[in-house]
């Protein structure tokens, strides 16, 4: 495998320097397992400088984290978070355990990292996300228009950020339309536990709604939240909700979450399924699932190290090749 580029190093294995990572959650006994090895060969597939590290529930049994750390997964038990006792309704009824994904503010060893759900398949490079700057909650805007959307206001009217000039918000009936909303499945980060107090502290004053944390992290970031350009990262109703918003040649980014859209349990049947479109990004997930020459290998990561080991060794002890961080 050739040498990493320098600035892949650059925290990860150098210790000393901030590191970053990639990070996914895992709950349960289930088959979303699959979805975190397709994630963790999808991201080795794009070249990615940085680990993926698996944020996972007491319940994930040893054979699934043994698979995992085969794959080259960091694997990271977390405490469960339950939202205040409610009669609530969640979209989807597993929602519930979503909440458990806000440990992840608590793992300040690392700087900065781009949280993605298991069901979200990488297909090129998407490093300089880590690149952008800091003190922002980056993440794709979300679409108003299935009908697990059917218990809003913007749903009852057919108003949708990613269109808002179709059905415009009726401002003198309902005041300012909604804020910028984000999809919970993948976001930039910085964890801090500064931030895991307040987000907890405010959570037990907050009343559950239907989309669970990814509601609460969007009312909690609203103030920083900046859209990541929908051109690279595919929130999957798109394909049929606005489709002129969508290149998907240009997608780098899949986040397989409709009903019936995860690769692992795909049968078609479901509506949309059968859509030549949908077919293959599906089978754009096995190929990189099936593919074993994308099974971690670690001498050719002990490779990468030596390269870069033996590079470092011929610099003069002055010289550095990755820039000092900056004072600010
Ligand atoms: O049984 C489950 C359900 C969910 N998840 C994790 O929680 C995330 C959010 O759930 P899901 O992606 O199904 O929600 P969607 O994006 O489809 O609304 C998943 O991607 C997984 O990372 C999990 O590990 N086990
Ligand atoms: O717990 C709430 C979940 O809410 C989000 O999924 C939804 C949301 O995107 C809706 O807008 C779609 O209509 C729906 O299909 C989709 O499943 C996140 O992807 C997931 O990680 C998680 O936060
Ligand atoms: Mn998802």
């Amino acid at each position: 495998m050739a040498p990493t580029p320098i600035g892949a190093f650059e925290g990860a294995k150098m210790g000393g320097y901030s590191k970053r990572g990639y990070l996914t959650f895992l709950a349960g006994n289930g088959d979303y397992v699959k979805g975190v090895v397709g994630l963790a060969k999808g991201l080795r597939k794009a070249r990615s400088a940085y680990p993926l590290v698996v944020a996972m529930l007491p319940d994930v049994p040893e054979e699934h984290r043994q698979l995992l750390r085969r794959q080259g997964c960091i694997c990271r038990e977390i405490e469960p978070i339950y939202p205040p006792q409610s009669q609530v309704h969640f979209a989807m009824p597993y929602y519930i355990i979503n909440y458990s994904k806000l440990r992840i503010w608590e793992f300040e060893e690392y700087s900065k990292m781009v949280y993605l759900d298991a069901d979200i398949q990488v297909f090129e490079n998407i490093d300089n996300l880590f690149d952008m700057p800091d003190s922002y909650f980056y993440a794709v805007m979300d679409c108003f228009c299935e009908k697990t959307w059917s218990h809003t206001p913007q749903y009852e009217i057919g108003y949708c950020q990613q269109c808002p000039d179709r059905v415009p918000w009726p401002q003198s009936e309902q005041g300012d339309p909604p804020a910028l909303y984000f999809n919970a499945g993948m976001f930039v980060f910085e964890p801090s536990k500064l931030t895991f107090d307040s987000l907890m502290n405010r959570l037990m004053l907050t009343t559950p709604t239907p989309f669970a944390e990814q509601d609460f992290l969007n009312m909690f970031f609203r103030k920083v939240y900046k859209p990541i350009p929908l051109a690279y990262y595919l929130v999957w109703a798109m394909l049929w909700r606005h489709p002129e918003n969508v290149e998907l040649d240009k997608v780098k980014v899949v986040h397989y979450c409709a009903a019936g859209s995860k690769p692992w349990r795909y049968t078609g049947k479901e509506a949309n399924m059968q859509r030549e479109d949908i077919k293959l990004l599906v089978q754009k997930w096995w190929d990189i699932y099936d593919d074993k020459s994308l099974d971690f290998n670690p001498d050719e990561e002990e490779e990468d190290i030596v390269t870069w080991n033996s590079l470092m060794a011929a610099i003069p002890a002055k010289a550095s090749l990755i820039p000092a961080p900056s004072a600010a």
